[in-house]
């Protein structure tokens, strides 16, 4: 395979341990994490779609905190020049989420429930349905929208993994989600196992792992340019993170 650099993956387990650990020991909050999460995420569009290149963006948010990194991250792009539409059909009743949902209702950024009609008018998705902890078959109402990312020709940026992709074990071999490939990934803190099945740009963020946690869960720290909150993980023989 050509793309997949060494950068050591994180499974889900692990995944789950460190994101508890950072808001113990670590004194982070959820918000604190989602925040960096959601503008990783941002900046990883606005790599794959200048502005110049049209702007709407169409953010496909999930019931749990991968849905909340696309709605930091559809905040962010309001203020940058894009028109994000959120599509959230599970919304969460916790008040982190109704803070956020608030947030963006105060931009003027709408709401769909209409995914197809939204899909049909947009320049670029977001996928951030699910996340690491995502398991078993696709329930309701995600399959006939996975299907909708796996078949559109509009490109498709996945949070953290592909959504209905196994975190370990990758593309599914059935289901809505098979085929599913989107044009780009932005894992969030470290690459997932799924990684070595993905072919596409790729991304890491969630710049807020210092070496030590990193060194302790066996994870590299990209190498982040500056003020980016995002690194690219090259293709193989192109320079190392
Ligand atoms: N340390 C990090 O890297 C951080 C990660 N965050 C994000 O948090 C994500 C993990 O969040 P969560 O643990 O809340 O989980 P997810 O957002 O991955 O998904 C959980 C939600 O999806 C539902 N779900 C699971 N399987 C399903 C299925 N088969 N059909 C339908 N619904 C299903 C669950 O009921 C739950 O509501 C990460 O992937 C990442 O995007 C950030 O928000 C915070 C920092
Ligand atoms: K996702």
């Amino acid at each position: 395979m050509s793309f997949r650099m060494a950068l050591r993956t994180l499974s889900a387990k692990n995944a789950a341990a460190l994101d508890k650990e950072l808001m113990s020991d670590g004194a982070f909050s959820i918000d604190q994490l989602m925040e960096l999460a959601g503008l990783s995420v941002s900046q990883a569009v606005f790599k794959l779609q200048p502005l110049n290149k049209g702007k709407r963006i169409l953010v496909a948010c999930g019931p749990g905190n991968n849905g909340g990194d696309g709605l930091v991250a559809a905040r962010h792009l309001h203020h940058y020049g894009y028109t994000p539409t959120i599509y959230y059909p599970k919304r969460s009743k916790s008040e982190l989420y109704q803070r956020l949902s608030k947030q963006l209702q105060d931009l003027a950024i709408p709401f769909t429930s209409d995914f197809p009609s939204a899909l049909a008018a947009t320049d670029h998705v977001v996928d951030a349905i699910f996340g690491f902890s995502f398991s078993g078959e696709v329930r309701e109402p995600f399959p006939a929208v996975i299907e909708a990312l796996r078949d559109t020709k509009v490109p498709v940026l996945a949070v953290d993994a592909p959504s209905s992709w196994g975190i370990e074990t990758g593309p599914p071999g059935e289901g809505p989600g098979k085929g599913f490939m989107p044009d780009a990934l932005i894992s969030l803190t470290a690459p997932k196992p799924l990684v070595k099945w993905f072919k596409g740009r790729h991304f890491v963020g969630g710049r807020f792992l210092g070496e030590e946690v990193a060194e302790r869960y066996g994870l590299d720290v990209p190498r982040y340019e500056g003020v980016e909150q995002v690194a690219e993980v090259p293709v193989e023989g192109e320079g190392k993170l």
